[in-house]
């Protein structure tokens, strides 16, 4: 029986075909795959660049490419008959010599470059890797089939040029050595396309094993974003049905997701897009199959986490496992645990209610009801204090104005209050449910959540989704609600995305995370990620991590088009022109109404734009900046980003009053507006009425 492995290119072009082909298509592969009468077989190319590939025929006049080496299979690609044989006859094929992966290359086309190169070489300056000995190439991957090639660049922009027709593990290595001059540095880029099965773990030194470079199978097993090997009929149904990022991941993504066991909780950080969420749900799926208990996905919020689950539902298909994974957020947490102990639900307070205790509580005194509040949330509960000596006592980071021993006393007296009234109303705010839950789970008693044991903890491994926005009262609920065992928290997150208050390091909830990092944007093209990377403004943030997270260093692996910024002279010109624009993506470009969005800072403009949109029987999604959080679309507006509205003056705290407030209010309005824009994947389309907010780039 042949052993077939699809690859992601695959899937895409199948479902382009018209559905009678595609259905020949399906049914030509199964019969391949079970070898029964009238099943494809593969035919030889004239003139290949490589033996070992074929073609099949799968439809009247269409057929597969296919990498052949004995039983071993790779499907590339389905053509009509013409173009199949052309492109499979210019394909090179290698397993790299460093990673052991498997590389594609354009032989035809380098053929082709080869003169303009030897032009290009001829001038009077030196070439570009003219001090690099042959062997030290080799250490790096080059293929000693592309070497004569890679000899003749002369210029980083030549190298540049050849990206397209070269395996990425090798133009990566050698586009590091250019730009250096480093071979450590070339070997890092390597490194960086490593996966969980190119090596375990614990080896990922470059001097491992010497690799097999003619063995295609074990180069395709190490290749799990190249190739998905399907065993029988129902495999290959699931890959040919799934999203491609149920099935393959990157080489990062692969190795956060499905390295075998981490020893310490740990921590992946990447700036938008880059994959961190699909890495939250492929490691929720390998340890709800290779883990030793039940697995907790959860995240911000409940809007987020249906989504989540929604999309765990297809990345897990067998309803065991799927089981094993209990999808949710924090506050759902805290209020199940409650509610469990205490045999009822607990009644919540709103912010309206909460706003008005503390405007009673700190009228007359010298502090705004806003400056006590965030007192009382920032500093009493982020740190669980709960005497008036224990705050007297207390660090308040991330508070600018200092207050004496009186000043504190009388905010305790006011916090105290506040908290007297909530509790003689039996209300609680969401972060006194979390406090109250982790001070629950930590108790001998057990007998929460179906568990009967003493003191133990509901959950076997947790995985945490937008971690940038919890607050320490939640994490502590979190570091409870897991054993301190190997694998017990995987955290995904982005400082730079924060749109909460919430800036706490992990180290300072008891949790000592190992750093991972995410670099490529999956989503946002070049040139949306530099506009979008200027609008948040480069600087470092903090939280989560222990020291300042920076912006730089990360990229995309795709160009786009540049984001649409346009200034109206009044907010009803400026609906006018989204109407007109949202026309031109639903009607020219026929763009799906599902796959558009529209977002403003400010409920009435919501509400206004909602209303145009509705009357123009444009069905997209208009919601606020805030509800952007975690989503994606291929095109979105965002509107009303104007001197005065972004950032909203109301979110801001009084520079007089608070600086430090102020300033962190100020970045908080900022990565709104940032999140928003980066969940556009195709185009993004900004308006503003008057003049544009001092947030976006120039
Ligand atoms: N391996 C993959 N295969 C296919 N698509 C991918 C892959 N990885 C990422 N993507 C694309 O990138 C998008 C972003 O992924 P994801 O939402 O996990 O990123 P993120 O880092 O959580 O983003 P953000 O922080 O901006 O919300 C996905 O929706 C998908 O379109």
């Amino acid at each position: 029986m042949p052993r077939l492995a699809i690859s992601p290119e695959f899937p895409r072009e199948l479902r382009a075909l018209a559905e009678p082909v595609r259905r020949d298509v399906v049914v030509a592969i199964r019969r391949f795959l079970e070898q029964v009468p009238a099943a494809p077989y593969p035919e030889q190319v004239g003139d290949a660049r490589d033996v070992r590939v074929a073609t099949l025929r799968l439809a009247d006049r269409y057929r597969g490419v296919v990498l052949r080496d004995g039983d071993v299979y790779w499907l590339l690609t389905v053509l009509p008959d013409d173009d199949a044989c052309a492109y499979a006859g210019g394909l090179g094929f290698g397993v790299n010599s460093r990673l052991g992966v498997i590389e594609v290359w354009d032989a035809e086309a380098l053929e082709r470059a080869e003169p303009a190169l030897r032009r290009s070489a001829e001038g009077p300056g030196r070439r570009l890797f003219d001090d690099v000995p042959d062997a030290d190439l080799a250490s790096i991957g080059v293929d000693p089939r592309l070497l004569p090639y890679v000899r003749l660049v002369s210029t980083e922009a030549t190298l540049a040029a050849l990206e397209p027709l070269l395996p990425p593990t090798q133009y990566a290595p050698l586009a590091e050595l250019a730009r250096t001059g480093s071979l450590a540095a070339a070997w890092r880029a390597l490194d960086a396309w490593r996966t969980a099965v190119t090596w375990p773990a614990a080896a990922m030194s470059i001097d491992d094993d010497p690799i097999d470079t003619t063995d295609v199978q074990a180069a395709l097993r190490r290749s799990p974003d190249r190739a998905a090997f399907v065993a029988d009929p129902t495999e290959l149904d699931r890959v040919l049905a799934s999203p491609d990022w149920c099935v393959f991941l990157h080489p990062p993504q692969h190795r956060l997701s499905r390295t075998p066991h981490y020893e310490r909780p740990v921590l992946v950080t990447g700036g938008v897009g880059t994959g961190k969420t699909l890495v939250a749900l492929h490691r929720a799926a390998y340890l709800a199959a290779e883990g030793s208990g039940p697995v907790l996905l959860v995240t911000f919020s409940r809007g987020l986490s249906d989504l989540l689950s929604a999309k765990l539902d297809l990345l897990v298909t067998d309803c065991v496992l799927r089981k094993r994974v209990e999808v949710g957020n924090v506050d759902r947490l805290a209020h199940h645990i409650v509610t469990e102990a205490e045999g009822r639900k607990p009644n919540l307070a709103g912010d309206a209610e909460i706003g008005r205790l503390f405007a009673e509580a700190a009228r007359g005194g010298p502090h705004s009801p806003g400056f006590v509040q965030r007192e009382w949330e920032q500093v009493v509960l982020a740190q669980n204090l709960t005497t008036l000596a224990e705050y007297l006592d207390a660090d308040r980071p991330g508070r600018s104005v200092a207050l004496d021993g009186s000043e504190r006393t009388a905010i305790w007296q006011a916090v105290a209050q506040v908290t007297a009234q909530l509790q003689e109303s039996g209300r609680r705010t969401l972060l006194q449910l979390a406090s109250e839950a982790c001070a629950l789970l930590s108790r001998t008693t057990g007998d929460l959540l179906d568990d009967s044991g003493p003191r133990r903890e509901p959950y076997r491994h947790i995985v945490v989704d937008e971690a940038q926005d919890l607050h320490p009262a939640q994490w502590r609920l979190l570091r409870a609600a897991v054993p301190h065992l190997s694998d017990d928290l995987f955290i995904v997150g982005d400082p730079h995305q924060r749109i909460s208050d919430n800036r706490v390091p992990l180290s300072a909830v008891g949790i000592a995370a190992t750093p991972r990092r995410l670099d490529v944007s999956r989503r946002l093209s070049r040139e949306l990620l530099s506009w979008s990377v200027r609008l948040r403004g480069g600087g470092p943030v903090d939280g989560l991590v222990e020291t300042m997270h920076e912006l730089f260093g990360f990229g995309s692996d795709g160009h786009g088009a540049r984001p649409v910024v346009v200034g109206y002279d009044s907010a009803e010109a400026e609906l006018s022109g989204l109407i007109a624009k949202l026309r031109e993506w639903v009607v020219d470009d026929r763009v799906p109404v599902s796959e558009i969005a529209v977002a403003a800072r400010e409920a009435d403009f919501v509400r206004a734009a909602r209303a145009a949109t509705e009357k123009a029987n444009l069905g997209v999604r208009v919601c606020t900046l805030h509800a952007m959080k975690g989503l994606e679309f291929r095109r979105v507006a965002v509107i009303g980003v104007t001197d005065g509205i972004v950032p909203s003056p109301a979110a801001l705290t009084p520079a007089t009053e608070d600086p430090a407030a102020r300033a962190h209010d100020l970045q908080r309005e900022r990565g709104l507006l940032y999140v928003a824009c980066t969940r556009a994947a195709e185009l993004l389309y900004v308006s503003h009425s008057g003049r544009a907010s001092p947030f976006l780039p120039s």
